[in-house]
């Protein structure tokens, strides 16, 4: 068997390898760490454990192409046919181990259930071992390091890609101290030029495949990042707005209130609190039904948000109980704005939901004192409310102690 060695510098291969891990290193992390999956639902396990399956099956077939490689250049007479026989029962034995340790769920009592880095391990100790058994083929040993890192992209960590390299990298130096000079492109007969032409093309194609996976699987990732952040979004929009009329809701008023609160002892900012309360709503209830019902709360909120400004918060405490937040805002300059909204409600044409309908609209404000707790002032808020109830509904009142005066200086509702 003659052979004509090329010779392969053994920087020259590290430096390659090098030089492949960090454009690997890079994508793996563009496409978020695969084995952090490893956490994870009974649904998404299976999923995982399909997908751990399928890469199993792709090594498999990975290894059974260069089976066939061998298999051809052992008919070049390059090397003996049972290199080739033996590389193929270890493909299938070594894939058939991690098939059955994934299929029997082993996998998933290691915290990173891919099993990716004992099979890149396995992988790069088995392509040393035959570069040492079979060097006049070592070439094709050399570039399956490739193909492996390249499937390491798809599930290792930094921390073990980083090990792997070492690892690949030490067998390198033990391959070629031992086998250096032996190591070959076995191109002395045209079918052996046709097998090594033909082992680059399929490299090739199998750096494509995982190219393409790559940027399927980040495709896939970007699909879920927004379908998350669409159920974020709801998740938020649950949490803090009332469902009817889709304004704050009471849990949202109290942070609301809360900031205002901070605000306020800061540096003073004003803050008024007002409460709002149809009356007699009831009986659009019990005469014409919830859904008449709900169509008055909508429309209520409508009237009272054509009348706030922008930098107002208007949130539904409950029933037909609404809060405004006025910000910026003393008494006297919130009373203006409520007494359009009881104006606007007083006039608005209630009969299109059930005839004979007529609301109107009490409410009580206060101002918010230096010193006092949110409840404090929301107490007296809903003292003046009552206040309007008593006082024959359908007006503002205002709490004890607030400023006295409204804006053209009259004095106003306080009680
Ligand atoms: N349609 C509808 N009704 C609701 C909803 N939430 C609470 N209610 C009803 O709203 C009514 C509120 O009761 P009250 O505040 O005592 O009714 P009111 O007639 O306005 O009484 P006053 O405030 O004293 O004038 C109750 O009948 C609740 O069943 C809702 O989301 N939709």
């Amino acid at each position: 068997m003659e052979i004509h060695p090329a010779s392969i510098s053994l920087e020259k291969c590290i430096g390659v390898c090098y030089a492949w891990l960090l454009v690997a290193n890079q994508t793996r992390k563009t496409n978020g760490n695969l084995q952090e999956i490893g956490y994870m639902t009974q649904q998404r396990s299976r999923e995982f454990n399909a997908m751990a399956l399928g890469m199993v099956a792709r090594v498999a077939l990975s290894g059974l192409l260069d089976t066939l490689l061998l298999w051809g250049f052992s008919r070049a007479g390059v090397i003996e046919p049972e290199i080739a026989l033996l590389y193929g029962m270890v493909v299938v034995i070594v894939n058939g181990i991690f098939y059955l340790l994934i299929r029997s769920g082993v996998n998933r009592r290691y915290k990173y259930p891919s099993m990716m880095f004992p099979q890149m391990v396995t992988a790069l100790l088995m392509q040393t071992a035959f570069m040492i058994m079979a060097p006049h083929v070592g070439y094709l040993f050399l570039i399956n390091f490739f193909i492996i890192y390249g499937f390491g992209v798809l599930g290792l960590s930094t921390f073990w890609y980083v090990v792997s390299w070492l690892i690949g990298s030490l067998a390198l130096v033990l391959a070629f101290s031992v086998m250096g000079s032996h190591l070959s492109f076995p191109v002395a007969t045209n079918f052996s030029q046709l097998l090594v032409c033909l082992s680059f093309i399929l490299t090739l194609g199998r750096c494509i495949y995982l190219a393409n996976m790559l940027s399927r699987m980040q495709r896939k990732m970007t699909e879920k990042n927004q379908q998350l952040v669409q159920a974020m979004k709801r998740v938020q929009e649950l949490a803090t707005r009332d469902e009817l009329t889709n304004i704050e809701n009471r849990r949202s008023l109290m942070e609301i209130l809360a900031v205002e609160q901070k605000r306020f002892q800061r540096g003073g900012t004003p803050f008024c609190i007002a409460i709002l309360d149809l009356d007699g709503f009831k009986s659009v209830n019990d005469n014409f039904g919830h859904a008449a019902g709900d169509m008055v709360l909508k429309t209520f909120v409508e009237i009272v948000r054509n009348e706030m400004r922008l930098s107002d918060h208007f949130a539904r405490y409950g029933g037909d109980e609404f809060v405004l937040v006025l910000t910026g805002t003393t008494v006297s300059e919130g009373v203006t704005a409520l007494d359009r909204i009881c104006a606007e409600t007083e006039v608005y044409d209630w009969s299109k939901f059930g005839q004979g309908i007529v609301l109107t609209a009490s409410i009580g404000i206060t101002d918010f004192r230096p010193g006092e707790t949110i409840d404090a002032a929301f107490q007296r808020a809903d003292m003046a409310l009552y206040a309007a109830k008593s006082a024959g509904r359908n007006r503002v009142m205002i709490s004890p102690d607030s400023f006295d005066t409204s804006s053209d200086g009259t004095t106003i509702r306080a009680f």
